[in-house]
C-alpha cells in the first residue's frame, strides 16, 4: 500500500517537533531534563515491546503505565504546564484577549514610574541594601500579592527604599508593583530549582528567577552581598546591570 504524504502531515510532523522541542526548553529552564530523557527512553521500549516485537503482557503493563502516566506528569508538572499556558496567554496579540476578557486595563509603566525604581535601586546597590522588586506587566500577579502585605502606593523611590531598609519590618521578600502602584511587600516568590544558575547566586535571585519562569513580569534584584543590579526576565538573568541598562529593560515592550 503506497503511502500518502501530504502538506497536512508535513505540518502535523512539523508541530510535533515544535512540541517536543518546547517541552525539551521548558523542562531545561527547570532543572528536570533528566525526566524529560526518562520518559523519552520509557517511550522508545514502550514502542518496541508493543509494536515491533509484539509482546502481549509486558505490553498490556506498559500501556496500563502510560494511560496512568499521562495524569502523573500532569501533577508532576504542573508548574510547565501552568507556565506553557501562561506564556500563550501573555503574548502581546492574546493578552488583548485576555484583558477584554477580564475586563482589566492595560496600564503601561512609563518614564515617570520606572525612574525612581531605578533611582532606588541605584542608591541600595551603593549602600548594599538587598532588594527585590517584581513589576507586573500581562500577567497578574494576584497570587503573589496576597502573600504580602498591601501597601498600594504611588510609585515612590523614598518608599522603595525605606521598605527595604535593613530594620523595616517589610524588608523581607519581594516588592510588586502593579499598574504603576506599589501593590505589596514582603511578598513570597516561588524559587526556581534550575540546576544551571550559579551558585554564588542565593535564594533571592533563584525566588527572582522562579517568578520570571511563569509569568512575564520582570523581577529586579539588588544584591546585598554584591550591591549588583540585576534583573530576571522570562527565565533569563540580565547580571550586573548599569542604571541605564536597569530603565532600558524595564521600559522595553515584548
Ligand atoms: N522565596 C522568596 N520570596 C521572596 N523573597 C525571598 C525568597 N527567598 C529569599 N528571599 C529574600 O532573599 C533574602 C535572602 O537572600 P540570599 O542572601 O539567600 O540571596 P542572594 O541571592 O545571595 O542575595 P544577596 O546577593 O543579596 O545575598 C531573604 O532575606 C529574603 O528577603
Amino acid at each position: 500500500m503506497p503511502i500518502e504524504f501530504g502538506v497536512k502531515d508535513f505540518i502535523d510532523i512539523l508541530l510535533v517537533a515544535f512540541l517536543l522541542y518546547y517541552t525539551y526548553k521548558l523542562m531545561k529552564a527547570s532543572g528536570s531534563i533528566n525526566v524529560f530523557i526518562g520518559i523519552l527512553v520509557f517511550i522508545l521500549i514502550w514502542l518496541v515491546v508493543s509494536q515491533i516485537l509484539e509482546m502481549r503482557l509486558l505490553g498490556s503493563i506498559f500501556d496500563k503505565l502510560v494511560s496512568v502516566g499521562v495524569l502523573a506528569l500532569i501533577v508532576l508538572f504542573q508548574d510547565e504546564i501552568r507556565h506553557f499556558l501562561l506564556t500563550l496567554g501573555s503574548h502581546q496579540r492574546t493578552s488583548i484577549l485576555a484583558r477584554f476578557l477580564s475586563g482589566s486595563k492595560k496600564e503601561q509603566m512609563d518614564k515617570s514610574d520606572i525612574v525612581p525604581i531605578v533611582l532606588a535601586c541605584l542608591n541600595m546597590s551603593k549602600q548594599r541594601i538587598g532588594a527585590l522588586i517584581v513589576v507586573e506587566k500581562n500577567v497578574p500577579l494576584y497570587d503573589t500579592i496576597r502573600t504580602g502585605e498591601i501597601i498600594d502606593a504611588n510609585v515612590n523611590q523614598r518608599l522603595i527604599e525605606n521598605i527595604f531598609f535593613k530594620n523595616s519590618p517589610l524588608h523581607d521578600g519581594a516588592m510588586v508593583i502593579s499598574k504603576k502602584r506599589i501593590k505589596a511587600a514582603g511578598c513570597i516568590l516561588p524559587v526556581s530549582h534550575n540546576l544551571d544558575i550559579p551558585k554564588e547566586l542565593g535564594l533571592r535571585h533563584r525566588a527572582a528567577m522562579g517568578i520570571s519562569q511563569i509569568t512575564d513580569a520582570h523581577a529586579v534584584i539588588v544584591s546585598e552581598e554584591t550591591g549588583f543590579i540585576s534583573v530576571a526576565y522570562h527565565g533569563q538573568f540580565y547580571l550586573r546591570l548599569s542604571a541605564e541598562e536597569l530603565e532600558s529593560i524595564l521600559t522595553k515592550e515584548d
